[in-house]
């Protein structure tokens, strides 16, 4: 079997993997993937042990148990980029031999599921709810470099394509799924479905405008319009789409829960987004907890 060439799978002198520098035995099966490096604390502020905390640039990580469960809690920082990063060394932590530089016969399914802040585009998504998202739009190019056509929704990405009416400078977006089962257990009464399109940046790929003018005036409107077999796109983030991608092409389960702190429709903001996040990461540890 080939093995891996050090400038391919690339491990620091401890043995940890490059940019998570975590080592095996450091990462739990449950991990819970955030943006924000301080929002790894105000996750495991509740565990009842923390066995490890390691940190490298955004990438800080604290694996402890919640409730008896063993969890580790990664930070991503912005963007699907990191989250190419994050869910490559993720998977070689479990499903390649770093001694042997051999990936594993036997395969590893980890859950994987992100808390992340959100901006709704549909007026009746209001500020400080939960939105699980059950499809994700990729508008970046993450999964293109990948063969991945067969975990892509491509009927989705056609009409999306047909209805968005984007300038060929911009890449095609990709429709994905999270993983059912996973994401069933984060349904409740006061939860809502989501379609996520997870953007290559803030601003203009988000149609925010500050002071630079966008190319595609209406993309938000007709984002917000979009309606195909009865689904339509619900918020806007930045990680979801590769989130979900990757973890379909590598076999782990993923799921994505979004505290919205902006209403785009309404222009609304949340008054206190710090309990919004809380309030998201206490009903996702509950669930986890009982699941
Ligand atoms: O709150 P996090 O998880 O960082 O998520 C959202 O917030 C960031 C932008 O402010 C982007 O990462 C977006 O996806
Ligand atoms: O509008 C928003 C709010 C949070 N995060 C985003 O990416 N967009």
């Amino acid at each position: 079997m080939n093995h891996l060439a050090a400038s391919e799978l690339i491990l620091n002198q401890d043995g940890s993997i490059y940019h998570l520098n975590l080592r095996p035995e450091q990462i739990a099966p449950t991990v819970i993937v955030v943006g924000d490096q301080d929002r790894v604390g105000k996750v495991t502020k509740y565990f009842d042990t923390i066995e490890h905390t390691v940190q490298k640039r955004e990438f800080h990580t604290q694996t402890g148990t919640y409730k008896g469960k063993q969890i580790s809690v990664i930070s991503t920082g912005i963007g699907t980029d990191n989250i190419d990063i994050v869910l490559n060394e993720l998977d070689a932590l479990v499903n390649i031999d770093f001694e042997s530089r051999q990936i594993r016969e036997e395969k590893t399914q980890l859950d994987i599921i992100r808390i992340g802040t959100s901006g709704s585009v549909q007026a009746d998504i209001p500020v400080d709810s939960i939105v699980v998202s059950k499809l994700a739009v990729g508008f970046d190019t993450v999964l293109h470099f990948y063969q991945s056509d067969d975990v892509q929704l491509t009927d989705f990405n056609e009409a999306l394509a047909d209805h968005l009416e984007m300038s060929p400078q911009h890449s095609k977006p990709y429709v994905v799924a999270c993983d059912t089962d996973l994401a069933e257990i984060f349904d409740g009464p006061n939860t809502y479905d989501g379609f996520t399109g997870s953007n290559a940046g803030f601003y203009a790929p988000q149609g925010r405008v500050l002071r630079l003018p966008l190319r595609e005036t209406q993309m938000r409107e007709k984002i917000a319009s979009f309606n195909f077999k009865g689904k339509k796109i619900t918020n806007l983030e930045m990680e979801t789409s590769a989130i979900f991608g990757l973890s379909k092409l590598l076999g782990h389960r993923a799921v994505s829960l979004n505290a919205i702190i902006a209403n785009r429709a309404t222009g609304d903001f949340t008054k206190d987004g710090a309990k919004a996040i809380d309030t998201t990461i206490r009903y996702t540890l509950e669930r986890l907890a009982g699941s």
